[in-house]
């Protein structure tokens, strides 16, 4: 096993994200301008101190089963280097447990600061960073726009994940409600069925690839384009108020879903204006209590920085 450089020190930046967007269950996935920030530091062997600010200070690991750990020794590991001893400092503002890619982003930033830490010797490209990435989260539909941003539309090939980044139109303007309460992206997707009617495939075929060219190009056909019958409602009775709130939001003629394996709803906005009318809905709706974020369309995705040792800046 290689090693790697002592007191090597990187900088990551991560996006959140929201999967599914509708109708593109597990292939679709959007990255929202709310970042979590990491600076990582290779120390002797042993050594493993992580200090947490911001979102899951008072609940995340500080041992070898913190998921930036794990994905940064997946990664070490895959690519023939011994894990070192890490120093963490995260700065984490993106919400766990709502739909909103956080543990896509813990993972990709673990993945990117791996490959800074050892980017002396070895370069990844994306289809790799995705690869890594993607056998830690499962499906590469959250961890795709997180590397890369914009709209990711993601698949499996025979060679493993891929993805193909799309600007979105400047119009596309979206909401996200975020409830106080949790959903584990495992247990949801414990609801799922086996399989599914044919005409719902069908429906949702359609709608997917409708949604491609209303985010890129047409936003007024946002409404028709984020219809869905693959999971949301699958998911609906472990998240009453997250369905009841999709329902009215659409019910007004806004193109709500369910952000991601939720709570969180998204509203795909076609216009700044269409998004106020959005918060006005939601608000008059909220039967819980819940949060509201305008935040734009990330464009860039995860960079990473290398403050120390032979310094070069790595973006993919
Ligand atoms: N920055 C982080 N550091 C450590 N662990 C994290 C971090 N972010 C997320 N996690 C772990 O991931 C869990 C949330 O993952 P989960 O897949 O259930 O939801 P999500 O990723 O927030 O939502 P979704 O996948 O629907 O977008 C957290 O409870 C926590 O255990
Ligand atoms: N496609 C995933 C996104 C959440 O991680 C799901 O809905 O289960």
């Amino acid at each position: 096993m290689k090693q790697v450089e002592q007191a090597r020190r990187v900088e990551v930046k991560v996006p959140a994200t929201s999967a599914n967007l509708g109708p593109g269950f597990d292939t679709l996935g959007l990255a929202l301008a709310v970042y979590d920030t990491l600076v990582v530091e290779s120390a002797p062997a042993g050594v493993l101190e992580i200090d947490v600010e911001g979102v899951g200070a008072e609940s995340v690991p500080r041992d070898a089963s913190h998921l930036v750990v794990q994905s940064i020794e997946h990664t070490l590991t895959g690519l023939g280097y011994e894990l070192p001893g890490l120093r963490i400092r995260a700065v984490n503002t993106i919400p766990h447990g709502r739909g909103m890619g956080s543990s896509g982003a813990a993972i990709v930033s673990g993945v990117m600061a791996a490959a800074a830490l050892v980017s002396n010797d070895v370069e990844l490209d994306a289809d790799t960073l995705l690869r890594f990435a993607t056998e830690l989260e499962g499906h590469p539909d959250n961890v795709a726009p997180c590397l890369f941003g914009g709209l990711t539309i993601a698949w499996v090939g025979e060679n493993g994940p891929r993805s193909k980044q799309l600007l979105v139109h400047r119009g596309v303007s979206p909401i996200v409600l975020i409830p106080t309460e949790t959903m584990s992206t495992k247990l949801a997707r414990s609801l799922q069925p086996e399989s599914v009617p044919h005409a719902d495939a069908i429906f949702n075929l359609s709608r997917s690839a409708l949604l491609v060219a209303a985010l890129v190009q047409s936003p007024e056909l946002l409404f028709e384009a984020t219809e869905d019958r693959l999971h949301q409602s699958y998911r609906a009775s472990a998240m009453p108020f997250t369905s009841g709130l999709v329902a009215e939001l659409r019910a007004a003629g806004l193109p709500a879903v369910v952000s991601g394996a939720g709570p969180s709803v998204l509203v795909l906005c076609e216009s700044p204006e269409q998004r106020l009318r959005a918060a006005a809905v939601a608000e008059a709706n909220m039967q819980t209590e819940w949060s509201a974020i305008m935040p734009a369309v990330d464009f860039l995705g995860a960079t990473v920085e290398v403050l120390s040792g032979d310094a070069a800046t790595l973006s993919v």
